[in-house]
């Protein structure tokens, strides 16, 4: 895979001790303790933008910002806006116009691909910008290397489990957290719903530490060698 400029990306992600990060509805789990939510919220005042999937808005609706205020106000002494830009991986320009992450609390940018209906991009366009890339699904290489254009250095990937899938096969990926809660939840959306990677894709271990009611793992992903 020729090399991009692009920035560092890590995926957060809660999972249930059998590895699944919501129910077969897809409706939202609370896996994350407090101590967990803490980190998030720690991990998304240290970075420049968090994205996720269009699967991800439509079932959780997230707001996807900066929690707590003094977090907040350093960023702001640091120059930085208060929240991180938010972005939305929607090929079809699905986002429902009254979607938090639309609310204007922080800058949004939608991106879209070439599927994406006119209408919807330019009524996205009133609320986001728009950022279109790819002839189906949403080209993330170029989306990475346009927020990396932009400024962008520090990515916070947080899901969902189809997004996770496409941003490791395509070599996206440094990094992976998951905080296991203490539950099983039988059948639903793992970590990186997809075809299985032959051979699969090779992690090492950097840290494991006991978090509140559950385990936070941190992974770094090994290079492609091939
Ligand atoms: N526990 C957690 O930490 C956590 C975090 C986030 C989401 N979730 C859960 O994950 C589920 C949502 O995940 P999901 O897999 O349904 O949706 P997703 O959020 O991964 O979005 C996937 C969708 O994005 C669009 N897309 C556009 N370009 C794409 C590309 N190149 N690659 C992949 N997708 C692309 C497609 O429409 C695709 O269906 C929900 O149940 C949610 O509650 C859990
Ligand atoms: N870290 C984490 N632990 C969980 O137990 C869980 N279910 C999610 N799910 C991710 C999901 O998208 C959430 O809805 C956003 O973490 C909410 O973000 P907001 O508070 O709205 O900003 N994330």
């Amino acid at each position: 895979m020729n090399s991009i400029m692009r920035p560092h990306v890590f995926i957060n992600v809660a999972a249930s001790a059998d590895g699944r990060i919501s129910d077969e509805s897809r409706r939202q789990i609370r896996i994350s303790c407090e101590e967990d939510m803490q980190r998030v919220d720690r991990l998304r005042a240290e970075s420049d933008a968090i994205v996720v999937g269009i699967g991800t808005v439509l079932s959780d609706d997230p707001r996807l910002t900066v929690k707590s205020q003094a977090l907040r106000e350093e960023r702001v002494k640091n120059g930085r806006t208060p929240n991180p830009l938010r972005v939305v991986v929607d090929s079809r320009a699905r986002t429902p116009l009254n979607a938090r992450v639309l609310d204007g609390e922080a800058e949004t940018l939608v991106a879209v691909s070439d599927l994406a209906d006119e209408e919807r991009v330019a009524a996205l366009r009133e609320k986001a910008s728009v950022f279109v890339a790819g002839q189906e699904k949403v080209d993330l290489r170029a989306l990475m290397e346009y927020l990396y254009s932009i400024g962008v250095r520090r990515v916070m990937v947080e899901g969902g489990a189809r997004l996770n899938h496409s941003l490791i096969a395509e070599g996206l990926v440094d990094e992976i957290m998951v905080y296991y809660g203490g539950m099983i939840i039988g059948n639903g959306p793992c970590i990186a719903d997809g075809p299985s990677f032959k051979p699969p894709v090779p992690l090492e271990l950097v840290r494991v530490s006991r978090l509140g009611s559950g385990v936070l793992a941190v992974w770094k992903v090994l290079a492609d060698k091939s």
